[in-house]
């Protein structure tokens, strides 16, 4: 890189040890009152930066990467998900991304366990009872939801986190199925004692709930269709903390309205930070503004891999969190 310090341009606050460290690393450019950035913003940015930190919020289309400088090398994305990152565009300008994996499988596991329990056993409506002030105490047929104990859980994604979402629902007594690109490894399935199903189809149409941990790409947008929502049992409860787009969200709206489903618990929608106002009114719905990853010390790990990816490129090596080049 021609420049002594790059010029890094980071489109939201960061933990304040993250940005503290990488004012004294780079030139920073920060933003400060934590805006999403606009699109002539990130235009203006992408033009500008040597390296772009940008997050989930900053949608990288074509027409933005278009406009970018050459001066442009390194996308160190703060977060896992890259989805608003056109990558076959970046790809071809020779732009290196990043993410940050690992360190919030746990946390966004944690989230995803407490969302598999909240609507079954009515977390939120009791809470929202005892707020209206209208609790009338205990009695035997008050408030009743359904065991968690011996259900079937089918992950979607049996990734990182996925994974770590089946170690968890094992301890809650959960029978762990799975759909997957890509089999496991004969001794991680035996360990989660989980058992694949090729066929997402047949899976769907055999679980209690259904959770979702596969990343939104073209291949999974609307993986959860109308269609195959149906093959769902009334009983079912659907759960997302990965991208709202992998679900056909109008068609699980049209479901739960007409109760072809037990009910749902979503931390991510197809339209951020809209939500679906019908969602809003129902009571077996659970709905988190993407808290999946929302730790303090996830997000401080999170900074921290975006800094050794930044300063690992800039020296001149490869980042360890490379999605663009890829790997192979
Ligand atoms: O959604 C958050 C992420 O992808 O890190």
């Amino acid at each position: 890189m021609a420049k002594q310090k790059p010029l890094v341009v980071v489109t939201r606050r960061l933990p304040d040890a993250i940005e503290t460290r990488m004012m004294e690393l780079f030139d920073c450019r920060l933003n400060m009152d934590d805006h999403a950035f606009t699109r002539e913003e990130l235009i203006a940015a992408v033009a500008e930066a040597d390296v772009l930190v940008p997050t989930v919020t900053d949608r990288l289309d074509k027409g933005v990467l278009a406009q970018a400088g050459p001066q442009l090398r390194l996308i160190a994305n703060f977060g896992n998900g890259v989805d608003h990152i056109d990558l076959n565009t970046a790809q071809q300008r020779g732009i290196t991304v990043t993410n940050t994996p690992d360190v919030l499988t746990e946390d966004t596991a944690d989230m995803t366990m407490a969302m598999i329990l909240s609507v079954p056993r009515r977390v939120s409506e009791g809470e929202r009872l005892i707020r209206s002030g209208k609790w009338e105490g205990w009695s035997p047929t008050h408030m009743l939801g359904h065991r968690i104990w011996g259900k079937r859980l089918g992950i979607i994604g049996m990734g990182r986190i996925g994974q770590a979402v089946a170690r968890r629902a094992r301890g809650f007594g959960m029978a762990i199925h799975y759909h997957n690109r890509q089999r496991l490894h004969p001794e991680i399935e035996q360990e989660l004692e989980a058992t694949y199903w090729e066929s997402l189809d047949q899976m769907l149409a055999r679980t209690d709930v259904i959770t979702v941990h596969c990343p939104h790409t073209p291949a999974t947008y609307h993986l959860l269709s109308a269609r195959r929502l149906k093959l769902l049992r009334e009983h079912a409860y659907v759960v997302n903390t990965a991208r709202g787009e992998v679900i056909d969200e109008s068609a699980l709206v049209r479901m739960l309205q007409q109760g072809e489903l037990a009910g749902a618990a979503l931390d991510v929608f197809e339209h951020e930070p809209s939500v679906n106002p019908k969602l809003l009114e129902m009571d077996n719905v659970v709905l988190l503004p993407h808290m999946g990853s929302a730790t303090i010390e996830g997000r401080v790990d999170m900074g921290e891999k975006v800094l050794v990816n930044i300063k690992t490129f800039v020296d001149g090596h490869k980042p360890p969190d490379r999605v663009l080049p890829n790997l192979v």
